[in-house]
């Protein structure tokens, strides 16, 4: 039915611009500040049929550019609300909603080849990366977005025509040496980190249920003494994790970490020699102390978490919190994450940091400044969104009238909106370089060597028994000096329908293939169906990754100089002097925490865990 909104629209976008818009099926991913816009943006230019997925649900801190929801809204799912919200600006418009995770395996390939476009509005670097895999081995465009405070960005991603998006490197997330976040702390991101990353997680998160992964890497060589050290400071939390559960257990921890363990740091003098001393607090003094604030008659959190904190008003909050995330774990033992949106580890991070900066003396900070710290935070502006959204929609339209010239990625840098040039793939990516095809197959009856004669009937490269390996993710299933599992169903190895298996061609020649394992029709009597030829590519002839560049040996007398700037202490961490937070990772323990830009996730990864950087 041609209603006359859509006649309108038609004039404006012309007839055949109209009509591939109106039989277009299009999925957004993510109803967030993006995705609210852009399916405003759909509703109103004629899309009849539209999917919409979201994992979440709504918070009041999305009130202020989400438009699509009100206060009577939260809690409630972000898709379904969008949806309600947006069918009624167009009730010819078929909108489906989704309340789950664009990786849950029901959304496979299959699933995904239905769209004739996917718009990505997510914020995080592992959806965008699956949605881009996703999208790649079904053959659908997608149309990729992100902006961060006054800039933003906008990229078509088709395979074998465009760049994807795992082409260009992402920027590596911010790293701080462990020894800067663990002993010395000099500004307020350091201690920030350490409370999110290193102590929430150690008395509220996933217990470590017992000292194998230290035994491993004793095993694999790491250095003795830090392994006992690690382990002992694992046995004390585990105590007081216990004890935290209990009644009054805010006193425990806080006479830990406030306390005992910067009295122990305090007795390592040769730290403290260019340093000022951390300063031990006293539970007693600091609950006595008359040292509060006083309400001042708001409990509104947007006025109380501007205000400025006195080591009174840390400690009340501090143990308020404790003792509210202990009811929690009494409750479940489900691990408790920080969240910038739930209350109580907002609260316990904001005191906890602030504790600790005190004993550094480093300025303590407002809960808002911590939560916009902790969520590493760069606030959304809504008509940044806006002009992405918009621009998005529009490269939608050009893909659907195979205007390809005008799907150069674009840019927004605050004023300008710039047409950034062409770039083909990148031919070393390891996403969009792979040779995608579907495979329907019953699992639990098609073997890894009939899957291997399978491969070597459809890829005429592979017929001359070329030596072949095959993995899931990392995981070697086979390669000519590794017949093991030859005769096992895909089933027994983990294989199942959504499985990527990616196929090497031992001797380099060609790209790698990515088989997709599909679920075969209900009424197929054999074990796998091969595709038509015409449905798959051939893999390519791979490009020659050129020979590294053997760096100039560096000068002696700098090397030297840069050697020394490192420092031994007494538990054998080794410190940079300068603990600014543009710090190199520590050299000898090889430990970084990792401030990830693309989402509020905060790694540590403890020595035993990483692989050795030098
Ligand atoms: N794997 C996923 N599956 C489905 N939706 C996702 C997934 N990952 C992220 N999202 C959704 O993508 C949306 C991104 O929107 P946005 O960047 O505005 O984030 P937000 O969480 O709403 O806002 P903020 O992080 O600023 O509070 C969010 O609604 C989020 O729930
Ligand atoms: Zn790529």
């Amino acid at each position: 039915m041609t209603t006359f909104k859509d006649s309108q629209i038609a004039r404006v976008l012309g007839e055949k611009s109209f009509n591939r818009i109106s039989s277009a099926k299009i999925l957004i991913v993510g109803a967030g500040g993006i995705g609210c816009e852009l399916l405003k943006n759909v509703v109103l230019t004629g899309f009849k049929n539209v999917h919409i997925i979201d994992l979440d649900t709504i918070d009041l801190s999305n009130l202020n550019r989400q438009f699509l929801f009100q206060a009577r809204h939260i809690k409630r799912s972000k898709s379904e609300v969008a949806k309600e919200t947006a069918s009624k600006f167009n009730p010819d418009v078929d909108i489906v909603a989704h309340h789950d995770n664009i990786k849950a395996p029901q959304y496979d390939i299959r699933w995904f080849s239905q769209f004739d476009i996917v718009l990505g509005a997510l914020d995080n670097l592992d959806a965008r990366r699956h949605v881009n895999k996703m999208c790649l081995a079904s053959n659908t465009p997608l149309i990729e977005s992100g902006t961060t405070g006054y800039s933003g960005n906008v990229q078509v991603i088709i395979k074998d025509k465009f760049e994807c998006y795992d082409c260009q490197v992402k920027p590596t997330p911010k790293t701080f040496p462990v020894c800067t976040i663990r002993s010395t702390p000099s500004a307020p991101i350091h201690t920030i980190v350490w409370s999110k990353s290193y102590l929430l997680p150690q008395v509220f998160g996933q217990a470590e249920e017992d000292d194998s992964e230290l035994d491993k890497a004793a095993d694999e060589g790491e250095n003795a003494d830090e392994i006992n050290t690690l382990k002992e400071e694992q046995h004390a939390f585990k105590k007081v994790r216990q004890a935290v559960r209990t009644e009054g257990g805010a006193k425990v921890l806080f006479d830990k970490i406030f306390n005992s363990d910067v009295k122990r740091l305090l007795e390592m003098e040769d730290m403290w020699k260019n340093r000022q001393k951390p300063r031990p607090l006293e539970f007693d003094d600091c609950v006595n102390s008359s040292d509060f604030t006083t309400e001042g008659g708001t409990t509104d959190s947007a006025i109380v978490d501007q205000r400025k904190m006195t080591l009174g008003d840390n400690v009340k909050l501090f143990i308020d919190a404790t003792e509210r995330l202990s009811a929690r774990a009494r409750e479940t033992d489900d691990p408790i994450e920080f969240d910038k949106d739930d209350r109580d580890t907002l609260d316990f991070v904001s005191a906890a940091s602030n504790l600790r900066s005190i004993v550094y003396s480093i300025v303590p900070k407002t809960v808002f400044e911590v939560k916009e710290m902790a969520g590493n935070i760069i606030p959304a502006i809504a008509t940044t969104n806006a002009i992405i959204a918009g621009v998005q929609l529009l490269k939608a339209v050009n893909v659907l009238n195979d205007e390809m010239d005008l799907c150069k990625p674009a840019v927004y840098l605050g004023s300008q909106l710039i047409a950034a040039p062409f770039e083909p793939p990148n031919p070393f990516c390891t996403a969009c370089r792979d040779t995608y095809i579907s495979l329907p197959v019953d699992e639990s009856k098609l073997t890894l060597g009939e899957f291997i004669t399978t491969l070597r009937m459809l890829f005429k490269v592979y017929e001359d028994d070329r030596e072949l390996s095959i993995f899931e993710k990392e995981r070697l299933l086979y390669d000519p000096d590794f017949e093991d599992n030859i005769n096992k169903p895909l089933k027994d190895l983990g294989c199942q329908s959504n499985t990527f298996i990616t196929v090497v061609d031992e001797d380099g020649e060609f790209d790698n293939v990515a088989v997709v394992l599909t679920p075969l029709p209900e009424d197929a009597s054999e074990s796998c169906i091969l595709p038509s030829q015409d449905s798959f590519k051939q893999p390519g002839k791979r490009v020659k990754k050129p020979e590294p560049v053997e760096p100039e040996p560096e000068p002696v007398s700098r090397k030297r100089a840069r050697e020394e700037e490192y420092t031994e202490t007494a538990d054998g961490v080794v410190c940079i002097d300068d603990s600014e937070d543009e710090a190199p990772p520590a050299k000898a323990n090889n430990a970084t925490i990792t401030l990830d830009d693309s989402d509020d996730e905060v790694e540590v990864v403890p020595p035993s865990k990483k692989t050795r950087l030098d």
